[in-house]
């Protein structure tokens, strides 16, 4: 595997007090560039998996090969510092003489050029979501995790989100590991979605999307009923291993 690459072994992560692993036999590996979509039903172990990434849980069987660098991070909940302004937010991971400007270029590309004041508890929860994804992506990271960033957004909000992640991601080419429940989102975003699943949750299927971009909605649309009919039980994790 190439040292830039993120490499995922997970032979058994059990969390204290369960009675069986929540993951075990998980391998995934994701090379530089590569957008990488995890899919799965809710409790299969996305954000745990997420967490084993990112470096913040350390307590499982198994090995973890990262990219160079820290990654930008965006959990299902924003995690502002509720004391600091959304423009503060964003400085505080940058450094160098033109922070600011950075946090502003970021933050108004968000669309909150009018909210920089503002601390989060002044804020809705989409805008504290933006303000998470300007910091994640503002230290220009090798490599994103991002756990349901677009999650419980207005949809034209949303789709202006995704296809600013998508437009970061190309100009970049980060490496990009994003948790996701929803499928037509997957597709329309990744290069290959991992759907996660069974009791303990493993791969149950690496899917290569393999359509052209742009994506149409509809193409998208067309794709996930493929998948779901040649696959069916995928999204549910009950789907027959062999
Ligand atoms: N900090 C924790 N301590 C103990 N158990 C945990 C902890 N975090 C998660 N779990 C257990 O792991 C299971 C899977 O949680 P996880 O958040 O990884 O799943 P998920 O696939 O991301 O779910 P969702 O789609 O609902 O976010 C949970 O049902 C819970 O039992």
């Amino acid at each position: 595997m190439s040292g830039a690459a993120l490499a995922l072994e997970v032979r058994a992560k059990r969390w204290p007090g369960a009675t069986q692993p929540l993951l075990a036999g998980l391998r995934l590996a994701v090379v530089p560039g590569e957008f990488v979509a995890l899919v799965g039903p809710s409790g299969s172990g996305k954000s745990t998996l997420l967490g084993l990434a990112a470096g913040l849980d350390t307590d499982f069987d198994g090995r973890i090969e990262r990219p160079p660098g820290a990654p930008g991070v965006v959990f299902q909940e924003p995690r502002l510092l509720p004391w600091l302004s959304a423009l503060d937010n964003v400085r505080l991971v940058l450094h160098g003489a033109d922070d600011e400007r950075r946090a502003r270029d970021w933050l108004a590309a968000m669309g909150l050029g009018e909210a920089l004041g503002r601390r989060p508890g002044e804020l809705s929860g989409g805008m504290q979501r933006r303000v998470a994804l300007a910091r994640a992506f503002a230290i220009a990271p090798r490599w994103l995790l991002l756990d349901e960033p677009f999650v419980s957004l207005d949809a034209p909000v949303a789709a202006g989100l995704r296809a600013l992640l998508l437009e970061h991601w190309q100009a970049t080419r980060a490496l990009v590991l994003l948790v996701t429940h929803a499928l037509d989102e997957a597709l329309a975003l990744a290069d290959r979605v991992v759907f996660l699943g069974g009791r303990p949750a493993r791969v149950l299927l690496d899917h290569r999307v393999g359509l052209p971009r742009p994506r149409a909605p509809a193409a998208v649309a067309r794709h996930a009923a493929d998948l779901l009919a040649a696959h069916p039980g995928l999204l549910t994790g009950s789907l027959d291993h062999g």
